[in-house]
């Protein structure tokens, strides 16, 4: 797959290091305004970095936009009398609706929203897509990807926002957790780097648990608590502060947000 990233930053290169390591691209061209902070990618066999957004565009098939909303409208506006139809727009473009997209480079063109999370750089990114009517055709080109790059779902572009917060946000939500749970084995004694890998691998145990037994996490959660064992103690006193309803209402709160920040 010619495969371009227009916007190599934070996530754009999450991604470009996704397909790297995965050798998951034939070509892959990375754009950005100022090239010093990923001119180390062109060490990279077929790996090409550029500002030029129309080169990106005539070498590659598949083009991936990871810019923020307001930069995008301006790139499609430069970009839209090269695009053909063997192209695949996939924007990862948080709020920027399908709509808005087809009004600038018309309906005819495959179009795809992709919301991943920094997690693709070690290809372990959840990864929600939806499409436009003719992009359904190209659907499974970035379902490919994206599988390849952890895994994705299909929902319908309402939701879109939802996963955003859920999934993409969401990443950093978990690592905050992975930081307290850290803070805490700090506080009984480990040192800090020691308390991060236990706190860390505590969290994926939990996670490859439920995902590999597919139950659900109260199943789970029952047989770890000894009957007035340290478990409940220290899981109603969480829930005596909050935990869960501070969770509920962070999510609330940042999905509250994403709708005033949509563009469109
Ligand atoms: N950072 C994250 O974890 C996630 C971000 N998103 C969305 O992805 C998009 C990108 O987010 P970030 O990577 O965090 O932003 P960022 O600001 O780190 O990256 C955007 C990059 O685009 C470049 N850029 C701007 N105008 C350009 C142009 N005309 N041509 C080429 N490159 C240009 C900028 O120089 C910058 O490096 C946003 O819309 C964001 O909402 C979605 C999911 C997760
Ligand atoms: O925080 C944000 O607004 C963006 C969207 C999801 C991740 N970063």
């Amino acid at each position: 797959m010619k495969i371009a990233i227009i916007g190599a930053g934070n996530l754009g290169l999450s991604i470009a290091k996704g397909l790297i390591v995965n050798n998951a691209f034939t070509t892959l061209v990375l754009t950005r305004r100022n090239l010093e902070e990923i001119q180390e990618y062109e060490e990279y066999a077929k790996v090409k970095v550029t500002t030029d957004n129309m080169e990106a565009v005539q070498y590659s098939d598949i083009l991936i936009f990871a810019v923020q909303p307001t930069q995008l409208e301006r790139i499609l506006e430069e970009i839209k009398d090269d695009l053909t139809e063997k192209h695949v727009l996939i924007s990862t473009v948080t709020g920027y609706k399908i709509s808005s997209m087809e009004s600038l480079v018309g309906k005819e063109q495959f179009i795809i929203r992709a919301m991943p999370n920094t997690a693709i750089a070690v290809g372990k990114s959840m990864t929600c897509l939806c499409c436009n009517e003719i992009g359904e055709k190209r659907i499974t080109i970035a379902e490919a990807i994206f599988n390849r790059l952890g895994s994705s779902i299909i929902i319908p572009e309402n939701k879109m926002q939802a996963a955003t917060v859920i999934c993409a946000s969401g990443i950093a939500f978990w690592m905050r957790l992975i930081r307290a749970t850290t803070q805490g084995g700090v506080q009984l004694g480990f040192d800090a780097e020691d308390a991060q890998e236990l706190s860390m691998q505590t969290c994926l145990g939990a996670a490859s648990l439920l995902i590999e037994s597919g139950k659900h996490p109260e199943e789970e959660i029952d047989k770890v608590t000894t009957p007035r064992g340290c478990t409940i103690e220290g899981l109603n006193e969480m829930e005596h502060n909050g935990l869960s309803s501070s969770l509920i209402k962070g999510i609330q709160a940042s999905f509250k947000k994403i709708n005033t920040i949509t563009t469109n």
